[in-house]
């Protein structure tokens, strides 16, 4: 991967060699009484590890574990990052020493999705992300406001079910259907409707939406020199910061539109009954913010985008990934989607839909989204974690600012922490509850990572993969093509997503028809 970019222009080869002075100055040899940097590969002169990466950086670092052990030094450039691949040392990266690890080291293509990192996912641990966050888990993300905009989620959902209604029979990519989805259930729930002037090319939107989402998810995980050689980052050698404000720009013009829109009805008194009564959508709720001017809690115009930027990306690529790889696991056992099935038919019975409050009476559908969760954690290396001091960590010197993967896919099929950790079993996680805690309380299970930069989005999510699931699942049969295998190779990017699209045969499953429509 990595010799990969630096043939892709040999004058970023030549900058890098820029860095020598800088990175002479860097690596100054600490002092005696300091504990030692842990253990690590050898590297080259100036580049460090960087060109012996391998194309799936995560099962590349699981590699590399198994010689140095459950931490050890990566030099990926001009920077040193740390890697943890075992429960108790995550524990005390998290939990124990979480104030001080809680820092970001924002890549920059993240700067440049999230207007310069103001958003909750870059922004450094201090007051200001503090109160962001805060505003967020305790205002959107409450129960109560979710549970308000069950109804958006339903509509949508049953959409997706009307859509794929209309191709029984006919094999189906079914990640689109789920991401489409998604994308829908998001809009709906950050301003409560469709994108303005959507209507009359709707499918190119659609079209671009996706496409946007995905270049942005896949720049976000591109290696990039100015990330290693930070002395280098004026120059966008890969031309990846500026790709990334160009995408950008395409949101944002719809976030001005929805803005400008609202602001527009709120002006001239057409405040939609519903608003009034409680049930706001996002930018209903962080406009009022804005407008109430209060110095802790205000947002600006741009904050509210940046945070949009998040919801965006946080809600849709990763959901749609994970429910895309469960549908992969139930295909490859039947076994499973078959019990799913009589657990729906107990629960929702055969003459309903799936509503909201049926989702917390599917225990064994449950149990194979955290299955699912744990063999293909969609960010299988958290975001990683920078400590804003130096600290010491099962007696090595951490030094301040390194990047601390936590190899959340390694530790979750870790052999001592699971029993046949290969083995697909949603069955472990129903003999025991605690297991598969999102809460981040249990360190070798971590999708959603721990600490106080867990997931801000973990109730929405949790909600959304089930619900979609769910669905597909109650109202139809699912085969594979005659002849087809479900593929299951990864593509590492910042999202662990499935190289090849599952594609299989929706069979209409429900007698009453009217549930289709
Ligand atoms: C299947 C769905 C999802 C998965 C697997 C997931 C996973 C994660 C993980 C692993 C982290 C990093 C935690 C850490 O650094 O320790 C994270 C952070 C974050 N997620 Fe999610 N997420 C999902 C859905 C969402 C949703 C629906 C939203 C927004 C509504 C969201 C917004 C965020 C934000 C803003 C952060 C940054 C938190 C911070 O740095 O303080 N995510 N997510």
């Amino acid at each position: 991967m990595i010799s990969y970019i630096f043939s892709e222009n040999i004058s970023i080869l030549f900058a890098a060699l820029l860095a020598i002075s800088w990175y002479a100055w860097l690596t100054k040899k600490p002092s005696k009484n300091t504990p030692p940097l842990p253990p690590g590969p050898r590297g080259l002169p100036f580049v460090g590890n960087l060109p012996f990466v391998e194309p799936d950086f995560h099962r590349y670092l699981a590699k590399l574990s198994n010689i140095y052990g459950p931490i050890f030094k990566l030099k990926l450039g001009s920077k040193i990052s740390i890697v943890i691949s075992s429960p108790s040392l995550a524990k005390q990266v998290l939990k124990d020493q979480d104030a001080i690890c809680a820092n970001r080291d924002p890549p920059a293509a993240g700067l440049a999705l999230t207007y310069g990192g103001i958003d909750i996912a870059w922004r450094p641990n201090g007051p200001e992300w503090r109160e962001l966050r805060k505003v967020f888990v305790r205002e959107m993300m409450r129960y109560t406001r979710l549970d308000a905009s069950s109804a958006l989620r339903g509509q949508e959902v049953r959409g997706m079910v009307r859509e794929v209604h209309g191709k029984v029979g006919t094999p189906i990519n079914i990640g689109e259907h789920i991401f489409l989805t998604l994308r829908n259930v998001v809009i709906s729930m950050l301003w409560g409707g469709t994108m303005h002037g959507e209507d009359s090319k709707s499918s190119i939107v659609i079209d671009q939406y996706r496409q946007v989402v995905d270049e942005m998810v896949e720049l976000l995980g591109k290696p990039n020199i100015s990330d290693v050689f930070p002395v280098l980052a004026r120059f966008d050698l890969q031309g990846i910061e500026s790709k990334m404000k160009k995408l950008l720009l395409w949101f944002d013009r719809i976030f001005d539109s929805e803005i400008a829109q609202r602001t527009k009805v709120d002006q001239v008194g057409e405040e939609n009954e519903d608003k009034s009564k409680g049930s706001k959508d996002f930018l209903q709720f962080l406009l009022e913010l804005n407008l109430q001017g209060d110095e802790k809690s205000s947002l600006s115009i741009i904050q509210i985008k940046a945070l949009f930027m998040d919801i965006v990306i946080g809600a849709t690529d990763t959901s749609s990934t994970i429910i895309e790889w469960a549908m992969a696991e139930m295909l490859q056992h039947p076994e499973t989607m078959k019990k799913v099935q009589e657990e729906l038919v107990e629960v929702v019975g055969n003459d309903n839909i799936v509503e909201d409050f049926h989702l917390s009476n599917l225990h064994y559908l449950d149990a194979v989204v955290k299955e699912t969760f744990r063999l293909h954690p969609p960010l299988p290396l958290l975001v990683p974690h920078v400590p804003s001091v130096s600290c010491t960590l099962a007696g090595y010197t951490i030094p301040k600012g390194v990047r601390i993967f936590i190899n959340a896919w390694a530790i979750q099929r870790h052999p001592e922490a699971w029993e046949d950790p290969l083995d697909f079993r949603p069955e472990r996680f129903l003999l025991d509850i605690g297991k598969g805690d999102y809460s981040g309380n249990n360190f070798s299970y971590l999708p959603f990572g721990s600490g106080r930069r867990i997931c801000v989005g973990v109730s929405l999510a949790e909600k959304l993969v089930v619900f979609v699931l769910a669905s597909l699942l109650h109202s139809f049969e699912w085969k594979l093509p005659e002849g087809a295998k479900v593929d299951f190779s990864e593509k590492c990017g910042l999202v662990l997503k499935k190289t090849k699209p599952l594609v299989a045969i929706p069979f209409a499953k429900l007698t009453n028809l009217k549930h289709y429509n």
